[in-house]
């Protein structure tokens, strides 16, 4: 980012600082803002995003210990993450720098500062602007997984700590909670990031299909097998095998894919070779482990092989303040993808939001914001402009307390597939679920 596109913010008790870094960069960027009392930060950080904060690390209380600098600090990664925090500290204060900068902060100036080292430090924070989540892809097209709360970031730790090794792992997790993005950080923090990662929906997979589509198939095997086809398996060798909806197969499928785990090989539909297949298996299921324990539905010995490491990602209304974090992040994306310009939220936009429960987790939130960058008359979003799924809204939830949940779902499930005139994929969207998701709801309820 250059210089003249900036936002800055520059926080410090003192006015005499305050004109003076305002004096300072104004001819430089393209927007600063003082602030006097970092009490005011909460409510500043959720009108607008800044590119930079420069925040000073000694308020002028009885004693100057830095802890209200490095409280305020801590606040700014809260609320803020992908901001930048360059501190201003007094001469001599080296230590209070560095436990600064091991809290989170970029950079920090010594009072009194060298104007061009401010200069410097800006420019030089703008070029490397680092981003938090832990980056699947660090070229060009990444995709990131947002976080910053307790709960995610033992997430994040889990992935690193799993990903170099070659254990399967099983991740559990309600619709939407970001089971595949997960799957794919794995893959790529792992050795075998430079091959492939395929990913199948089995829960999706008719009996058929299960087999063609994962163990490949021999020219003239059924009747429309036209040419040879290689299955997913094979696809996936050197690299990672990634089955979504592993909850949803049947025993008999179970069996099938027991065998290829123990023998680490396949033979394709009508052939008679023996290919080895080297995997890293990553499952996913929206299931608890309580449920995949009914040795009914599912098979024990299934669940020790692809359990080797289980991960249970969290509900989004679990996750603090990741929903505000989520929010900014979704609001930037759909703004530049709908060329809006800079979006400003309103509080209450933000509280509508954090008062939502989100059953549909970060899939929800996401298309919530996106309806209402779409939808937006100006660019000031408000409360108003969030309108959440059927099923959190549906008056049906509200009114009847004793109606079975099934009844509510299938209803609200009714009423989105004709408001979106049939359009499946539409739907599902707006319910927050996957299209197998709603196929499946839609099988169950006989619709
Ligand atoms: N932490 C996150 N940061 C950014 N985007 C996210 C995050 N978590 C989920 N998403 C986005 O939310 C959507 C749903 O995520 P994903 O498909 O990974 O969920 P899932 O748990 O696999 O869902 P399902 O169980 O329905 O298959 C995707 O568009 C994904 O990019």
């Amino acid at each position: 980012m250059q210089l003249h596109n900036a936002k800055i913010l520059v926080i410090d008790d003192d006015p005499d600082v305050l004109i003076a870094m305002r004096l300072l960069l104004k001819p430089h960027v393209a927007e600063i803002a003082v602030e006097k009392k970092p009490g005011n930060l909460p409510s500043l950080l959720s009108e607008k995003k800044f590119d930079v904060i420069i925040l000073d690390m000694n308020f002028n209380g009885l004693v100057n210990t830095g802890n209200e600098g490095i409280f305020w600090l801590n606040r700014i990664k809260e609320l803020a993450p992908d901001t930048d925090v360059i501190l201003i500290t007094a001469y001599g204060d080296i230590d209070l720098a560095i436990r600064s900068l091991k809290e989170g902060a970029a950079d920090f100036i010594v009072k009194p500062w060298q104007n061009e080292k401010v200069i410097e430090s800006v420019t030089e924070m703008l070029q490397k602007k680092k981003r938090s989540g832990v980056k699947l892809r660090p070229k060009a097209g990444e995709t990131k997984i947002i976080g910053e709360s307790e709960e995610i970031q033992e997430v994040f730790a889990k992935i690193k700590k799993v990903a170099p090794t070659d254990a399967n792992v099983l991740i559990l997790g309600e619709n939407g909670t970001g089971k595949d993005l997960i799957a794919k950080a794995i893959h790529e923090n792992s050795n075998r990031k430079n091959k492939a990662f395929v990913k199948v929906d089995v829960g999706a997979l008719t009996s058929t299909l299960f087999e063609s589509e994962l163990f490949g198939y021999k020219k003239g095997a059924f009747t429309d097998a036209r040419a040879d086809r290689k299955g997913r398996f094979e696809t996936a060798h050197g690299g990672t095998l990634f089955l979504d909806e592993i909850g949803n197969i049947s025993l008999r499928q179970q069996a099938r894919l027991l065998t290829v785990l123990q023998n680490r090989t396949i033979t394709p539909l009508g052939s008679n070779e023996v290919i080895p297949v080297d995997i890293r298996l990553i499952c996913a299921t929206n299931l608890k482990i309580s449920e995949l324990s009914d040795e009914s539905k599912f098979r024990k010995d299934l669940i020790y092989r692809i359990n080797t490491v289980d991960m249970v990602i969290p509900p989004l209304r679990a996750r603090g303040t990741d929903v505000t974090l989520l929010s900014r992040y979704f609001l930037d994306f759909y703004a530049e993808k709908y060329a809006k310009g800079a979006l400003k939220t309103e509080k209450s936009f933000l509280e509508k939001l954090k008062s939502h429960s989100f059953p549909g987790n970060v899939r929800e939130l996401q298309f919530v914001i996106e309806r209402a960058v779409i939808m937006a008359e100006n660019n000031i979003l408000k409360a108003e402009d969030l309108s959440f799924s059927a099923i959190e809204t549906a008056p049906e939830i509200q009114e009847m307390d004793d109606m079975r949940l099934e009844t509510v779902e299938k209803n609200a499930i009714l009423k989105v597939i004709d408001k979106n005139k049939g359009n499946i994929s539409k739907s599902a969207k707006e319910l927050g679920i996957t299209r197998a998701a709603l196929y499946r709801r839609l099988d169950k309820y006989d619709l």
